[in-house]
């Protein structure tokens, strides 16, 4: 069995951690917001807001903007802790997640459940509310394909990863349709740019974590497969295919030359980093393709947006 060195040997137990009676209400806030994934879900509310500006018909609508980003973020908090409710015996087992507020026992598991459901539900009726039908309908779903669906399948087969990148790629159609945009197809162009997106992004995690993956019985590809190369085959397989995927939107008339030299170089890089990767899994070259992944996105939604609102022309 291969070893990581971005692991310890050292793992909480699964049985239920003594909860502190009392305990400062700014702690159990922070918590709370640990909880919520906060880096994950603000670069799910960036992808939001590329998605509403990119959508709307010219006429910029703050207050929609508002309404969208805080409910898209009570939904997003929701299936967060409703997936580090189901998944509290896992995370116990895992070096990265066994300090979070469950497994730790900081928060109990119904504490974390009531809080999935209740922000889940309350983000959906907002959204329909104060922004549309359409929004809260695909946001709802969101929330239940990542709790009902990708969550439980990180149990059973490694297919997750293809599932779970499905809600994950949703958040700039959310965007899109609160901005009044319909399904059409520059709201596919969105979904397919970030949904091959993931598979990069996740290989290099999967591989980093892959002992802590095994551990705890999740079904990642480099966690289950023993041949070498698979993870990064899988990442450039994906970083190639997003190659002319991502330039559609400058061909779609969406965004211009900005764009397009901006997705090219960004684009370029992410595969690189996927093919040095692929040559060598280590530390260090799915470090840098993590890296490049975390760029890429804020990259080109900038260049698409800034372009398509002609602040960069
Ligand atoms: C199949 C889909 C995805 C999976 C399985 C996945 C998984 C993960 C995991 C496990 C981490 C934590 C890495 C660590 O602790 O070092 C992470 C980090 C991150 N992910 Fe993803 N992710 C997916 C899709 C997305 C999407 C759609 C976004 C945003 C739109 C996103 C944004 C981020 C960001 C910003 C980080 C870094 C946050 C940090 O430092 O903790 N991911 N991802
Ligand atoms: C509107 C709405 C509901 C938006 C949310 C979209 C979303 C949840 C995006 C993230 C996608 C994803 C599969 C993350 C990894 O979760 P993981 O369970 O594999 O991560 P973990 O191991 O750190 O818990």
């Amino acid at each position: 069995m291969r070893s990581s060195t971005a692991q310890a040997s050292t793992y909480a137990s699964t049985e239920t951690v003594a909860i502190p009676l009392r305990r400062h209400w700014t702690d159990r806030i922070a918590d709370y917001v640990e909880i919520s994934k906060p880096r994950i879900s603000f670069f799910v509310l960036i992808s939001v807001a590329a998605g509403f500006l990119l959508g709307g018909s010219g006429e910029f609508q703050v207050w929609t903007l508002a309404n969208a980003l805080l409910g898209i973020a009570l939904v997003a908090t929701g299936s967060s802790a409703l997936n580090q409710y189901y998944e509290r015996d896992t995370d116990a087992r895992m070096e990265r997640t066994n300090s979070r507020p469950i497994p730790s026992g900081r928060l109990s598991a119904g504490e974390v459940l009531t809080m999935g459901l209740v922000s889940g539900i309350v983000g959906c009726v907002y959204l329909a509310l104060f922004v549309n039908l359409l929004t809260a309908a695909l946001a709802a779903a969101t929330y239940l394909a990542y709790t009902l669906i990708y969550t439980p399948l990180k149990r059973i087969s490694t297919v997750n990863t293809a599932v779970g990148a499905v809600p994950g790629a949703l958040p700039p159609v959310l965007g899109w349709t609160a901005a009044g945009g319909s399904l059409d197809f520059n709201a596919f162009m969105m979904f397919s740019i970030l949904y091959l997106w993931q598979f990069p992004h996740f290989m290099a995690i999967a591989w980093l974590y892959r002992d802590d993956y095994r551990r705890a019985g999740l079904k990642m590809i480099p966690a289950v497969e023993d041949r070498k190369q698979v993870t990064g085959f899988v990442a450039v397989g994906y970083a190639l295919a997003l190659l002319p995927v991502s330039l559609l939107p400058g061909q779609m008339g969406l965004a211009g030359d900005i764009y397009f030299v901006v997705a090219l170089v960004f684009g370029v890089i992410y595969l690189w980093t996927a093919v040095r990767f692929c040559k060598t899994e280590s530390v260090h070259t799915a470090r840098q393709l993590l890296l490049a992944s975390l760029a890429y996105l804020p990259a080109v939604w900038l260049a698409m947006v800034g372009e398509h609102l002609h602040l960069l022309n």
